[in-house]
């Protein structure tokens, strides 16, 4: 996000809606990140198509450019970018702003702590409030010089001219960006560098590292590489993101008539927990098309109107879908029986804490949803047709949470005020519109109350 964008409300219409029509949402914030950041870093040229136009990837492309990495303007999702190698960045004039993104700021410590010069990392409000510990106490094991707002928040100074030491790092929490942020240090690290997860992340780092001819050595759950190699340029098809592909399953799922298709989608194994925790649940989905586009999974997934039914979320599942508990709880209110989501206490440190917002949301539109420390209990109301009642909501800068709202729309009785929702720019540009054109009926009002 610019530093400060107009607020924009959301108003679900209450609907008779039927959801058709084949989309595509836009691309994958997880790789398209990942793609300037290699690409920056990588001898040659790397040509992405399907870039994610999303604040959030556009804030990364901003920051490779200050550090002075020929990046073209994205066009229709075409990005070129002229590698510098991992030796080749400048040092910013300013300090390096990242908006609302969690992932540029961790995965950015990673290779700004390999750096000869010092720099300074910064975000909005919300990202000023989510832990950056996790990051500044492995970079410190192995060298780097870090100063921190109170508490381990941001900003970050990240002092350059350190010598990098490799280390064996055992992820204390299940979390892909923290473990992205130590094998990218790992690049410029004397040895190898190895991080175990607790249980298995989004693979993304390590698939593109490997596709730009720096090997990643996979052991169990421990990845490892060793520093001092190179990357080369390469071509990058960005698939669909499933995340923003979800909000879609979720309202094809309890609208009263859907069946529709979404395209290109990532099918990454680290990512596609939320279609097994919705067919756990009685969804209609059917994959199409499994194809691999460039290193990555994808697939076309048609999804249909059915009745689904609560159930307990397993464990296993929660790192496999941890950005789609939002709209997974919207699904939940609109099952039948009761969901119990367990061990998800890393929903509290997101752009809001998502178990808190949602709970309080979907409290005020009349569902029994009770929060826990690491989950939610939610007794869906699924045998009703309209779930939801009236109400208006602040999404309290989080994204996700405005879309999960718009999505319970398609099941309220009156209509739902969204509020924040500038926000949806970090990750799905386009989507009152898309969402609307597929029926699912949103509109927007400039300068409402924030
Ligand atoms: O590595 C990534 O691209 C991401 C990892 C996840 O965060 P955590 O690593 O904090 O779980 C996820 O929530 C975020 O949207 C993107
Ligand atoms: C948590 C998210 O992103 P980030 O951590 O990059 O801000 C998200 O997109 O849901």
């Amino acid at each position: 996000m610019s530093h400060s964008a107009p607020s924009l409300t959301y108003l679900t219409q209450p609907s008779e809606a039927r959801l058709k029509g084949a989309l595509r949402v836009p691309g994958d914030k997880s790789i398209s990140h990942r793609s300037i950041m290699l690409g920056a870093l990588a001898e040659g040229e790397t040509h992405i198509t399907g870039f994610l136009e999303g604040e959030d990837s556009l804030n990364t492309l901003r920051c490779f450019r200050a550090m002075g990495v020929a990046i073209t303007d994205p066009a229709d999702g075409v990005v070129r970018v002229k590698g510098v190698g991992l030796h080749g960045l400048k040092a910013p004039e300013k300090p390096l702003y990242v908006g609302n993104s969690g992932t540029s700021m961790r995965l950015m410590a990673g290779i700004l702590a390999g750096q000869a010069f010092d720099t300074v990392l910064e975000g909005d409000a919300s990202l000023s409030r989510r832990p950056m510990k996790r990051v500044i106490d492995p970079l410190t094991r192995m060298g780097a010089v870090i100063e921190s707002a109170e508490g381990g928040r941001s900003p970050l100074t990240i002092r350059g001219g350190q010598k990098l030491k490799a280390i064996d790092y055992l992820l204390p929490m299940a979390s892909a960006q923290v473990k992205s942020c130590v094998l990218l240090a790992g690049l410029y690290a004397e040895g190898r560098t190895c991080a175990t997860e607790p249980a298995p992340t989004r693979d993304h780092t390590e698939r593109m590292l490997n596709g730009f001819g720096y090997p990643v050595e996979r052991h169990g759950a421990t990845a490892c590489v060793t520093g001092g190699g190179a990357l080369q340029g390469r071509a990058i098809d960005v698939p669909a993101d499933i995340s923003s592909a979800a909000f879609f399953m979720v309202a094809a799922s309890i609208a009263h008539e859907a069946d529709i298709m979404l395209e290109h989608v990532g099918m990454n194994p680290t990512r596609t927990g939320v279609i097994d925790i919705l067919k756990a649940m009685g969804a209609d989905i059917t994959v199409h098309n499994p194809r691999e586009v460039g290193g990555e999974p994808v697939a076309d997934i048609q999804v249909r109107h059915a009745r689904l039914r609560g159930i307990a979320i397993p464990e296993d599942l929660v790192p496999l879908a941890i950005d789609e508990f939002p709209v997974l709880f919207v699904a939940a209110a609109c099952a039948e029986g009761q969901t119990v989501l367990t061990g998800a206490e890393e929903l509290r440190v997101k752009e809001s804490d998502r178990i808190a917002v949602m709970a309080d949301g979907l409290q005020k539109l009349g569902v029994e949803a009770t929060a826990t420390p690491d989950g939610m209990v939610i007794v869906g109301r699924g045998a009703e047709r309209d779930v939801f009642g009236e109400a208006e909501i602040w999404s309290q800068g989080d994204h996700r949470i405005a879309m999960a709202f718009s999505v319970a729309g398609l099941r309220a009785r009156g209509q739902i005020r969204i509020h924040d929702c500038q926000f949806v720019e970090t990750s799905f540009p386009g989507f009152a519109d898309l969402f609307t054109r597929c029926g699912g009926g949103l509109s927007v009002e400039a300068g409402a109350a924030s």
